[in-house]
This record gives C-alpha cells, sequence and structure tokens, in this order.
C-alpha cells in the first residue's frame, strides 16, 4: 500500500498545448492519503479517467510527477507500479472459468496453490460467485462478467492502490448496493488505498470517507461528504451535490450582511472581507425556512411532493430558489423565506469566502 502523491501534475492531449483550455488536467498538487478511501466524482469530461490513468501509469503526465510513497513513478511502466484496476466494462478471459479469472492476478504473482484457492474461493462468496466458479466465462452476463473483474481488481492483498473507473455501470440496482457495501467491507478488511470514480453523488457519498470533486480539469474539493454538503469549498460543489443543489443569490456584502440585487438584506451571522469578482451567497434548500414575518419575499412557482418531505420551487430576488418544506408544514399564500445565518456560505468568482475568523481545518 501508498501514499500516492501528485506533483505538480498536468496533462494535455495535445502535442503542443497553448493555453489552459488544451488541458484535461490544469497543474495540480494532490495526495491521496495511505490506506484512505477516495471517491473521485465530478460530471463527464472532467478529467477523471484522465486522473486515474497518470495514476495507474496507462498514460503519463505532460508535466509533474506521481510519486507513491518517497518514489518517483512517473516513468514507471503499469505493471511495475502493482496497481489493481477495474474498468466501467468487464475485462475477463471468456475461455476460462470464472475460478481461473479470479485465481489469474494470483498465478501470474507466483503464489502458493492453497492460497490462491482460499483467496478466489473468499473472493467469490465476496462478489455472490461461489456457486459458479467452475463455468466458463463466455456466455455469462455482463452483469456477472464485471463482477468477475472486480473480483479480479479485489483478489492481490499486495497491491499498492486500487483503481475503480464507474465499476458499477452495467450492474444491476440492487446488485450496486452490495458489491458497494463489499467494497467498504473490503477497504475495512484490508485497508487498500483506494480511488472509485463514479458521477453518481449516492455512489460515492456511501462508499468513501474522502470525497474528491473535480470540475473542469481541476480537484476543487477534497472533504468528507458533510464537508461538501455544509461548506462547499467551489459553487460547482454545492450545486452538484445534493437534491436539488445549492440556491445562489448574487449579492454584495456590507460588513456582516448580504445586499441582494433586489435591494434586500441578508443577516450572514459572522463578518466578511468585501471579495472583488461577482459575488454570490449561497443556501441549501434545507437551510431556508417559511416564515410570514420578516425574511425575504419569495414567489412560489409550485410544491412537489418529494417523499417525506415537499420541495417548493420558487424566486427569490428574481432568482431560481428551492426549499425543502417539512411534512405537514402549510405554505400560506403571503409566504415568505428566511434562511439560517450560519448556514450560509459566500462566494466570489465561485469560491467559498470564509468569513473573518473562521479557523482553518
Ligand atoms: N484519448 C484522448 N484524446 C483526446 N482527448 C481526450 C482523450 N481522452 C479524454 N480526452 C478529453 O479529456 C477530457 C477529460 O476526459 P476524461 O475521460 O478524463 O473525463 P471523465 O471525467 O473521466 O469523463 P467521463 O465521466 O465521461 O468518463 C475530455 O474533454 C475528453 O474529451
Amino acid at each position: 500500500m501508498a501514499r500516492i502523491t501528485l506533483q505538480n501534475l498536468a496533462h494535455s492531449y495535445l502535442p503542443q498545448p497553448s493555453s489552459e483550455d488544451d488541458y484535461a488536467l490544469k497543474q495540480m498538487d494532490h495526495v491521496w492519503e495511505d490506506g484512505g478511501a477516495y471517491a473521485l466524482l465530478g460530471s463527464s469530461g472532467c478529467g477523471k479517467t484522465t486522473l486515474l490513468n497518470i495514476i495507474s501509469g496507462l498514460l503519463r503526465p505532460s508535466q509533474g510527477r506521481v510519486l507513491f510513497d518517497d518514489r518517483d513513478v512517473t516513468d514507471a511502466a503499469t505493471a511495475e507500479r502493482n496497481i489493481a484496476q477495474v474498468f466501467q466494462f468487464p475485462v475477463v478471459y471468456d475461455t476460462m472459468t470464472v475460478r481461473d479469472n479470479l485465481a489469474f492476478p494470483l498465478r501470474n504473482r507466483g503464489m502458493a496453490a492453497d492460497y490462491i484457492a482460499a483467496r478466489v474461493q473468499h473472493v467469490a462468496e465476496m462478489i455472490g460467485m461461489e456457486s459458479m466458479l467452475s463455468r466458463r466465462a463466455q456466455g455469462l452476463t455482463a452483469d456477472a462478467k464485471q463482477k468477475i473483474s472486480l473480483g479480479r481488481g479485489m483478489v492481490r492483498e499486495d497491491v499498492n492502490a486500487i483503481l475503480f473507473d464507474e465499476p458499477l455501470t452495467v450492474i444491476d440496482p440492487h446488485m450496486k448496493w452490495e458489491l458497494r457495501t463489499q467494497l467498504k467491507q473490503l477497504h475495512r478488511e484490508f485497508g487498500h488505498t483506494m480511488i472509485y470514480v463514479t458521477h453518481d453523488q449516492t455512489e460515492a457519498l456511501t462508499f468513501a470517507d474522502k470525497v474528491v470533486v473535480m470540475y473542469d480539469g481541476r480537484v476543487v474539493q477534497m472533504g468528507t461528504p458533510q464537508d461538501l454538503f455544509e461548506t462547499p469549498a467551489h459553487s460547482f460543489v454545492g450545486y452538484f451535490i445534493g437534491s436539488p443543489g445549492m440556491n445562489f443569490l448574487d449579492a454584495r456584502i456590507e460588513g456582516a450582511e448580504a445586499v441582494l440585487t433586489n435591494g434586500e438584506r441578508v443577516p450572514l451571522g459572522a463578518d466578511y472581507p468585501v471579495p472583488p469578482g461577482r459575488v454570490q451567497i449561497g443556501i441549501r434548500p434545507e437551510y431556508a425556512r417559511l416564515t410570514t414575518t420578516g425574511g425575504l419575499a419569495l414567489r412560489v412557482h409550485r410544491v412537489e411532493d418529494a417523499g417525506r418531505h415537499r420541495l417548493l420551487r420558487g424566486e427569490v430576488a428574481g432568482a431560481p430558489f428551492n426549499i425543502v418544506v417539512p411534512e405537514g408544514q402549510p405554505v400560506p399564500a403571503d409566504v415568505r423565506v428566511a434562511f439560517l445565518p450560519e448556514r450560509i456560505n459566500l462566494y466570489a468568482d465561485d469560491w467559498r469566502v470564509a468569513p473573518v475568523g473562521e479557523r482553518v481545518a
């Protein structure tokens, strides 16, 4: 197992990149701690696969270094890096049995036969395929083949890291939940460094201790699911995490108040520096509450039933605004909206601005 450091890293698929836009990965420094369970989350095309392939050695970065602990592996071949990688679609040997597929990485490394037999049995149980060990992979469903790929990724105990690139895409929803649980169990049991790429926030938040969010070729935040929810470092994180995402209102700052574009004032619960650029306040739909006195004017467009609560979709100061309304709470005709001041985040040109005196984690 290893700590993985990306130092001054950047990657462009173009031979002669001339501007930042030419880079699939913009310059970054990032550390994946030894034994961490990370989810790498971001929308399509933000650079997740590129980053994973640089760590595994399938791709050489156009700039910077990759270190496993203190060893520079930037130019080391994939095989030398001792990494297991599971891709979105199954990679199995059709002519081999399930058992031989699972045993392959261990035989390749010359492990003893009885160790291989025991280990294959254990992994087959984890992926729910112990009754199929003697069957040929050919003719199995895509779902079953992907489980074999996952099993092969997990079979070696001595790898530096296991990288998963959207491994559950072809798996049916019930099995998805089960396999995610198994992966977490595997992490607890062996403590491998694991990086799990997904664009599904539920998948990310249930698998990982730390979630790394990428946007437009950059890591914009790494934190616990709670960090991402409470204090998104970038407006993309606010918008991407949560259902629905954070609301944003344009504003200017006057001490401990935000002044919205229509002149209404919002207490922020803390003093802020006056930041340059486009200033917005961000409020989660869960932290806005309905009121008939005080607060801000609210235009209600519609109220949707969302299971255990209702979702009010409306408008504040001319901008779309969503509010989670607890079950049973009425929505009167003259309703207004107020925010919990300590739950408001401030953004300047999409990056979070800390209030004066905030402790840096
Ligand atoms: N082999 C390649 N040649 C040229 N450009 C590429 C190549 N692979 C990826 N790109 C570009 O690099 C950017 C990042 O792609 P990447 O596949 O890393 O994103 P991703 O976050 O993994 O997306 P997805 O979730 O769709 O898999 C995209 O703009 C993509 O078009």
